[in-house]
């Protein structure tokens, strides 16, 4: 199997996120995460975490700025190539997990394979199980996503993001509706990810724990970021 590939440089700057309104709900001058580090952005409600996320992901096209990915600025690429480069190199694991309801939690867990040559499909289906074992679903594999409940869905979508084996993971409260052991498993093997094999991981939370296990905490308050605290 191919050697994972490292994760990227992020480098944003002028960046604004407007409200079809025009309202201003994210304002970043400059911001930079080293490949391979791990950061938390935290704050209260509404502060523009999820919009922020949204557009480092490039689910959201900003009103001005740039956000770019190991030198690759998002802006310039195609509804079509961005599609492709988010697939490809960012994982995202989001709140409303999108799962598939008639499949299986594994056949949720490697959907990517459906976009993969065939000499590939095996390896993400095992990276899949794999995760899956981790989150503790590993028994789990055939029944059908419906029949699960909101923290083992949350647990699938994890297991989605990981299994594609992306540089890059984008995370918004993944551990928001797991019980305490499990948001405290989900918090070291995220934290290690990044820590053992290079992924550059950014994620919204409330939960103290995950943030404290993450290189770096990003405050973020009426759509800026008002800290920055290296661990
Ligand atoms: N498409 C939109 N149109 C209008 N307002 C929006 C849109 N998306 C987000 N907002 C507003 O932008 C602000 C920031 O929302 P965002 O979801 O980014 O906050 P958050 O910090 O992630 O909050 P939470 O912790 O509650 O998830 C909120 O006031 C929200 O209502």
């Amino acid at each position: 199997m191919a050697a994972p590939e490292a994760g990227l440089a992020l480098s944003v700057a002028g960046l604004t996120v407007q409200a079809p309104d025009g309202r201003r709900l994210a304002e970043v001058p400059a911001l930079t995460v080293a490949p391979g580090s791990s950061v938390a952005i935290r704050g209260p409600s509404g502060a523009g975490k999820t919009t922020l996320l949204h557009a480092l992901s490039g689910l959201v096209r900003p009103a001005s700025g740039r956000v770019a990915w190991g030198g690759t600025d998002l802006a310039a690429l195609g509804d079509a190539a961005l599609t492709r480069f988010r697939r490809d190199r960012i994982g995202l694991i989001f709140q409303d997990f999108l799962l598939f309801e008639e499949l299986g939690a594994l056949d949720n867990a490697a959907i990517a394979t459906a976009f993969l040559p065939r000499g590939q499909r095996l390896a993400l289906r095992q990276r899949a199980g794999t995760w899956l074992d981790r989150l503790g679903l590993g028994q789990a594999g055939v029944r059908r996503a419906d029949s699960f409940s909101g923290g083992e869905r949350q647990r699938i979508a994890v297991a989605r993001a990981l299994a594609n084996d992306p540089p890059v993971i984008l995370a918004d409260e993944p551990t928001a509706s797991l019980d305490r052991a499990s948001a405290d498993r989900l918090a070291v093997d995220l934290a290690a990810l990044s820590r053992d094999t290079g992924r550059t991981l950014v994620v919204v939370t409330h939960d103290a724990t995950l943030a404290a296990r993450l290189d770096r905490v990003l405050t973020m308050a009426e759509g800026r970021i008002v800290e920055d605290t290296h661990g």
